[in-house]
């Protein structure tokens, strides 16, 4: 039974789905731009990007250009101009539950909007510590846990996008190294919109120099990707078993080294990690953060949208 006291509207994908009142057809639903959304993941349906993904883009170009109104109005109360400031929404979720696909997702969409925003994506991997480091503090075994992560840099980094800054830097995480890149920088420049996608994002139990700022204290807008976890294991095991076709069959890749494992033995070790990582960050770490998120987009089989929670 529904709590009266939910702190969120709960809207089914069709409910969901109709409440898109955009351009029509949406920007990304046109030829090429269908295209080049399939070149972000080439399972993604148009009719998901329909039904879930543009009704979520056309809200957030509501609530940014509230967010725009009320820093004028406020600036205007202060007799100041109003500097460029950009509105960040954070994405948390499970490994494997498809925080990478949506954030670039939307990306897509919201550089379609009439005015055209700069969108930066920035993934928090890059601010997880060397496997040196990790090494040296016995925590190979607990990448993606709140202490595998440099999170003073991750919000000295969010302090200075917030502040304005016109180019910020910040280190970039090769899946395919599985370490930290040393002579690779990304650099954000001068972003209207930055999405920051990672499992730590909603986290308060991180280790930082000042207890009392977190991550998501940057964040306009927050998003919890969620889906049970026999589906999210199954898209890890599923993720793992192409990746073992491809990236790791490449010699800088940290795992080749198991590239001469049989198909049974690579699954078998592929479900060790989820079951002896992953699964339990996610019940210890990320799961109950859950609540936090503004938005909660719920995920079944194929990632089909089941439904969708809105923070009223
Ligand atoms: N909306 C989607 N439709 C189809 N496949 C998806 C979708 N989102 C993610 N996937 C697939 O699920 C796996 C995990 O997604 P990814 O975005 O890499 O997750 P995360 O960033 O949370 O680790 C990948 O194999 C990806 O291709
Ligand atoms: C680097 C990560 C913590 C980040 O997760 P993701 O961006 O894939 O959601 C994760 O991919 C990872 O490496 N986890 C440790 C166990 C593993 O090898 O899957």
């Amino acid at each position: 039974m529904k709590s009266p006291y939910s702190r969120y509207f709960v809207f089914t994908a069709s409910e969901w789905g109709k409440l898109y009142n955009g351009p029509s057809p949406g920007p990304s639903l046109t030829g090429e731009e269908i295209q080049e959304l399939q070149g972000i993941n080439e399972s993604l349906s148009a009719d998901q990007v329909k039904e879930a993904y543009l009704p979520l883009s056309n809200l957030l170009n509501l609530i940014v250009q509230q967010a725009q109104t009320m820093r004028h109005a406020k600036n205007a109360f202060l007799h100041r101009e109003t500097e460029k400031m950009p509105f960040i929404i954070g994405i948390a979720g499970s490994v494997a539950v498809g925080k990478s696909t949506t954030a670039r997702l939307l990306q897509r969409l919201i550089s379609c909007w009439p005015s055209r925003p700069r969108v930066e994506l920035v993934t928090t991997d890059g601010f997880l510590y060397p496997n040196e480091v990790l090494t040296q503090r016995g925590l190979m075994n607990k990448k993606g846990f709140p202490e595998s992560y440099d999170t003073r840099r991750l919000i000295q980094f969010l302090a200075a996008v917030k502040s304005g800054a016109a180019e910020v830097e910040c280190p970039v995480y090769s899946h395919l190294e599985y370490d930290i890149l040393k002579d690779r920088k990304q650099v954000v420049v001068r972003p209207d919109i930055v999405i920051v996608e990672g499992l730590n994002v909603l986290q308060t139990n991180t280790v930082t120099s000042a207890p009392n700022v977190f991550v998501s204290d940057f964040f306009d807008f927050s998003i919890y990707v969620d889906a049970d976890t026999e589906w999210i294991e199954s898209w890890y095991i599923e993720r793992f078993k192409i990746l073992r076709k491809t990236a790791f069959q490449n010699e800088h890749s940290y795992f080749h080294k198991y590239s001469h494992l049989s198909e049974q033995e690579a699954l078998e070790m592929a479900r060790q990690v989820w079951r002896e990582i992953n699964y339990v960050n996610l019940m210890e770490n990320i799961l109950p953060t859950r609540s936090r998120a503004d938005l909660i987009l719920k995920k079944t089989e194929q990632h089909r949208i089941e439904s969708v929670l809105l923070k009223k």
